[in-house]
């Protein structure tokens, strides 16, 4: 067991009031695990990624991380947000190099993880471009490349491809997939999309709200490609519909 987390409660003070946004959560998750956490908008899927990248406190229970309490956020772990989070002001290499001039790394060697991280995402053409000058798609093969130059152990994915049409969507899922397998990494991807969680995942973490809590995880034993199409891949679909009340 790789995460580790336990009887996870999170409560946020609302003026006079408190609100319970997790209730009770426990799960450990394995080395390698593609895991997705899927349900509808409030059920605290951001807050729980939150937690385990550090950037928030749980207020009752436990969360380790191989072995270490998680307190503050560390470059070992690293969070893809939904609008990238690029400096616009910044050209593709040097939005990749950000989160490698804090550590020791001389200039050269830096350009080299770089550039090394731009071919994996295909922006080796791009290099020298600024955002603004890319599709959503392409910043967002620039935020993945960037999170993977740091060499992290897990991937925390906010909603990563939300912002992005069908097709290029469908594109990238494939592309991470891709990284996933040849990187070997532990990812956790929040989505509210079935689909995307069921071509995703490894174990979908369901929701329900008012408080968050895991109505039931799935395991999805599909083997990779899978075929958005095919009989096994709408059965899952179908059975995590119903979870969900939608007819
Ligand atoms: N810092 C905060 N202070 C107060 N309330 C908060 C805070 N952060 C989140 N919440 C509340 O916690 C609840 C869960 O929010 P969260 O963003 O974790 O849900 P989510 O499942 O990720 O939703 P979505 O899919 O819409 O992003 C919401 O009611 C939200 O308003």
């Amino acid at each position: 067991m790789y995460i580790d987390i336990q009887g996870l409660t999170k409560k946020f003070k609302r003026g006079e009031q408190t609100l319970m946004v997790l209730d009770n959560i426990s799960l450990t998750i394995n080395q390698g695990e593609f895991i997705c956490l899927l349900g509808p908008s409030g059920c605290g899927k951001t807050t729980l990624l939150n937690i385990l990248a550090g950037f928030e406190n749980a207020s009752e229970g436990s969360v380790l991380i191989d072995g270490e309490v998680v307190s503050t956020p560390t470059s070992r772990y690293v969070t893809i947000f939904q609008n990238y989070g690029l400096l616009p002001w910044r050209n593709v290499r040097h939005n990749v190099e950000l989160g490698l001039e804090g550590k020791k790394i001389s200039k050269s060697k830096r350009k080299e993880i770089a550039e090394k991280y731009i071919c994996l995402v295909g922006l080796d053409k791009f290099a020298n471009s600024n955002p603004a000058q890319l599709s959503g798609g392409m910043q967002q093969r620039v935020a993945i490349a960037r999170a993977l130059a740091v060499s992290p152990d897990i991937i925390f994915m906010d909603e990563p491809f939300g912002a992005l049409d069908a097709m290029t969507r469908m594109k990238m899922q494939d592309e991470i997939l891709e990284i996933k397998r040849s990187q070997n990494k532990t990812i956790i991807f929040v989505t509210h999309d079935i689909d995307e969680a069921v071509y995703l995942a490894d174990r979908i973490i369901v929701f329900s709200p008012n408080p968050g809590r895991i109505k039931e995880i799935i395991q999805v034993q599909l083997k990779f490609p899978r075929d958005r199409n095919g009989y096994d891949f709408i059965r899952i679909r179908d059975k995590v519909f119903s979870l969900f009340d939608i007819h």
